[in-house]
């Protein structure tokens, strides 16, 4: 299991009832249209969607960035939305935002541009050093401090802005599409600094993507934009045992269909499993308690983070074929069936 510095109840973002538009060739473009979203502590959120769903604008308005027309965006309970001057200057400290593109300054090296926000609050030059060493040594650049923008990749580039964005020490770390552009060993290095930040430093940590392969790795939940409005929200690992879920269809192996071998068994079943011990044990545990033949169709193994999962597709043959499947969905599978076969297993 991964590190939860703070405790699971406590959310650290609330959105409430979000709306905002924006003037548009052809009339208003609703971007958010009545967004709700909590985000517990110590978790890193994926925020997915089609592009022009609205997930950089929930992004910029979490970060009051943009004033969104109604509703409320709470960060440790106060909300923002409510907040000007001095309070709202005070409460965006702890907001870190990683911005979308390539948002360095070129004639700053890398610890240079590390160091801009302490600058600005005023830390004192001994502080700012120890606190740029301590954050260019989570995100692996200690090498890279007097490096300039252009002397690094384009990898480099971001997790310096990670970086960046952590100097303050804020509760609360945004990136929106932080790997678009990166290939995928790239990629890996700054969603392994994005962990850290949230495994070590205690952040929550709310990332805007389109890349389900951020969301595999590194998201604890996600929430699924479309037209402005949230359409799925929840624990990756609760939504993956729900056939029916985007999330499931896209992080989950799929599944051939296969008619004329599913034809041979009384029972054919899709069963997820979540887990090691689900994983490892549980269908051969079927098989031997209920004395049944059980079969993988099709289906195969994946990891969501450090997890395992599981979607097979199962056939089974024998007597006792429908206590074997409700034994699997009691001890924690997700079972669906896709058939009741003819060969006189009562239903
Ligand atoms: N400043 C703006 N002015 C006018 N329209 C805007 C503005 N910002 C966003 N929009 C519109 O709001 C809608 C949502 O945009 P947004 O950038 O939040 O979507 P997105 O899901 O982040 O898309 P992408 O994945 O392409 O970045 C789109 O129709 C977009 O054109």
């Amino acid at each position: 299991m991964r590190c939860r510095v703070q405790s699971w109840s406590e959310n650290v973002i609330t959105v409430e009832n979000l709306t905002k538009t924006f003037p548009g060739s052809t009339g208003q473009v609703r971007a958010l249209d009545g967004v709700n979203l909590d985000v517990a502590a110590g978790t890193v959120l994926g925020v997915v969607g089609p592009s022009g769903a609205g997930k950089s604008t929930l992004a910029r308005c979490v970060a009051l960035l943009e004033r969104p027309d109604s509703g409320a965006i709470r960060v440790d309970g106060t909300d923002l939305v409510s907040l000007g001057g001095t309070a709202l200057r005070n409460a965006r400290r702890q907001i870190g935002v990683v911005p979308q593109g390539d948002s360095l300054l070129r004639q700053r090296t890398a610890a240079g541009n590390v160091a801009l926000p302490l600058e600005s609050a005023g830390v004192p030059g001994p502080q700012r050093r120890t606190r740029v060493a301590e954050l260019l040594d989570l995100v692996g650049l200690t090498d890279k401090a007097g490096s300039y923008p252009d002397q690094l990749s384009g990898g480099q580039r971001q997790r310096i802005a990670v970086a960046r964005a952590l100097a303050a020490s804020p509760s609360v770390l945004l990136a929106d599409e932080p790997t678009s552009a990166l290939d995928p060993e790239t990629t890996g290095s700054v969603l392994t600094v994005l962990d850290r930040a949230r495994a070590e430093l205690g952040v929550t940590v709310l990332v805007v993507t389109h890349d389900m392969g951020v969301v595999r790795k590194i998201c604890d939940d996600v929430a699924v934009l479309e037209d402005g409005r949230v359409v799925e929200h929840g624990k990756v690992l609760d939504l993956v045992a729900d056939a029916g879920s985007r999330t499931a269809s896209s992080l989950l192996p799929a599944v051939d269909q296969n008619p004329a071998a599913e034809k041979a068994y009384d029972r054919v079943a899709d069963v997820v499993l979540v887990g090691f011990a689900a994983v490892g044990a549980l269908l051969p545990e079927a098989t031997s308690r209920f004395g049944v033949d059980l079969n993988l169709l099709g289906g195969g193994l994946t990891r969501l983070g450090e997890t395992p999962v599981a979607r097979f597709r199962v056939g089974l043959n024998g007597e006792r074929a429908d206590s074997a499947l409700e034994f699997i969905a009691d001890a924690g599978g997700a079972v669906r069936r896709t058939l009741t076969g003819p060969q006189g297993v009562a239903a």
